[in-house]
């Protein structure tokens, strides 16, 4: 275990502290959380009253041209691709993660007319599972999701699967696929890849193309700090540009929206996978907080968050021995987060957020906290593993008010 004059000699030397700046947290919170909701970028408000009173409140509809509205989601999908190494023209940004699992998912299986089945993960984040077996349904004819256990996903990879549909970072353990790898077996079998990115998109660097992955989608509002219902992103690979026909064929996927035709003909590349009218405040709010990334080097971050989830690996395991460690140790089998288990994880969770450590609890027994490097410190997530071990040693979060629980955990 780091004494303490280690911890703050890592934190003098840490290349990404002057980026804390960059971010407003409340006094007195630690925030390991930033894998559900990212934090405030500064600048924010800022950004949004400016929108809302001199782009909307002065120009009006003007706004569109004039404050370069229309082509906002094409500015925010350009910020986006670099941080999951994406080229030019082939993310969109827009909608929720999980209708752009719809879409990836319905053009992945038109590329694969002769094949029925999607294949996920069986601990796949539950709306990924969902849609795809909502569009089973809407589709008919034979189609079906199968899901299998991550350690069984190479064997279930056959020559009836069209599309796979997995997270890269699983929810609740934080245990990560090989992209790259998962991606040439599934190549292999003569299916698709499309990977969710939610877990992973602003946690370490993503190389989507190196990968050769097929699709891919991913949220605004966890590492990107986009904002509570942020828009989501899509990616196509260049290869399948030209050959989808979107399922949801919108008119700002349209190749003239302005001509109002009443046929549909699908725009140039990544642009057809727009569907509606884009929610410009979000958007906008997207938009600032991907600015917080600008200069920031994902290998530094990548590395730091590996230090600080060793680091609190290791300090809870010394102060909390009754808590069991579900995420692996091995710093390439993970994404950016720290799980552990126990019985009584949502009591736990709540009395730790009543000290001002805010993580989450994940059903049935998982306590889950996310490093952020970009605004925690080393310094942070050894004095959150000592108040947990606090809450443990006392047994502090056995109380009636701490298990009552919420409608959103
Ligand atoms: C892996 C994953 N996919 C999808 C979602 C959510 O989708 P949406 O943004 O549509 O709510 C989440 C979290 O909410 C998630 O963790
Ligand atoms: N999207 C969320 C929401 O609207 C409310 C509460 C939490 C969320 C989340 O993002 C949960 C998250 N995907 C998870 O990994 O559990």
């Amino acid at each position: 275990m780091p004494d303490a004059t280690t911890v703050l000699e890592k934190d003098r030397q840490d290349p990404l502290k002057a980026f804390r700046e960059r971010f407003v947290l409340p006094d007195g919170v630690i925030y390991l959380d930033g894998n559900s909701l990212g934090v405030l970028p500064a600048g924010m408000s800022r950004r949004i009253a400016e929108v809302v009173e001199r782009e909307w409140g002065e120009r009006l509809v003007r706004g569109w041209n004039d404050a370069g509205w229309i082509d906002l989601p094409a500015r925010v999908a350009g910020k986006i691709a670099r941080l999951v190494g994406a080229g030019d023209g082939t993310v969109a940004v827009g909608d929720s993660t999980s209708v752009n699992v719809f879409k990836t998912l319905s053009a992945a299986l038109a590329l694969r007319p002769d094949r029925r089945v999607i294949l996920s993960d069986s601990n796949n984040f539950p709306t990924d599972l969902y849609i795809a077996d909502g569009l089973a349904r809407l589709i008919g004819q034979g189609y079906e999701l199968r899901t299998a256990m991550a350690a069984d996903m190479d064997d279930a990879i056959d020559a009836s699967v069209a599309a796979v549909l997995l997270t890269e970072v699983d929810y609740r353990t934080g245990w990560r696929y090989d992209m790259a790898q998962t991606t040439r077996r599934i190549h292999a079998a003569g299916a698709l890849a499309i990977w969710d990115l939610c877990h992973s998109a602003g946690a370490f660097p993503v190389h989507l193309e190196e990968a050769d992955a097929d699709f891919a989608i991913g949220c605004g509002y966890k590492y990107l700090n986009g904002g509570p219902g942020a828009p989501a992103f899509l990616y196509v690979a260049p290869r399948h540009l030209e050959g989808i026909r979107p399922a949801l064929s919108g008119w700002m996927g349209h190749q003239a929206p302005f001509a109002f035709t009443a046929d549909y003909a699908p725009a140039e590349g990544i642009a057809r996978m727009t569907v509606g009218t884009p929610p410009v405040l979000s958007m906008s709010a997207l938009d600032a907080a991907l600015d917080a990334f600008d200069g920031v080097d994902m290998e530094l971050v990548r590395a730091k968050s590996q230090d600080l989830c060793d680091l609190f690996i290791a300090e809870v395991e010394a102060h909390c021995p009754e808590l069991e460690l579900v995420t692996p140790r091995e710093r390439s089998q993970r994404g950016s987060q720290v799980s552990f288990r126990h019985p009584e994880g949502y009591a736990i969770m709540q009395a730790l957020i009543a000290e001002g450590v805010i993580g989450d609890f994940r059903a049935p027994d998982i306590l889950r906290f996310g490093m952020t490097p970009l605004y925690l410190s080393h310094g942070d997530v050894a004095r959150a593993a000592e108040i947990l071990g606090r809450i443990m040693g006392e047994k502090r979060w056995d109380r009636p008010e701490f298990r009552t629980r919420a409608k959103v955990t």
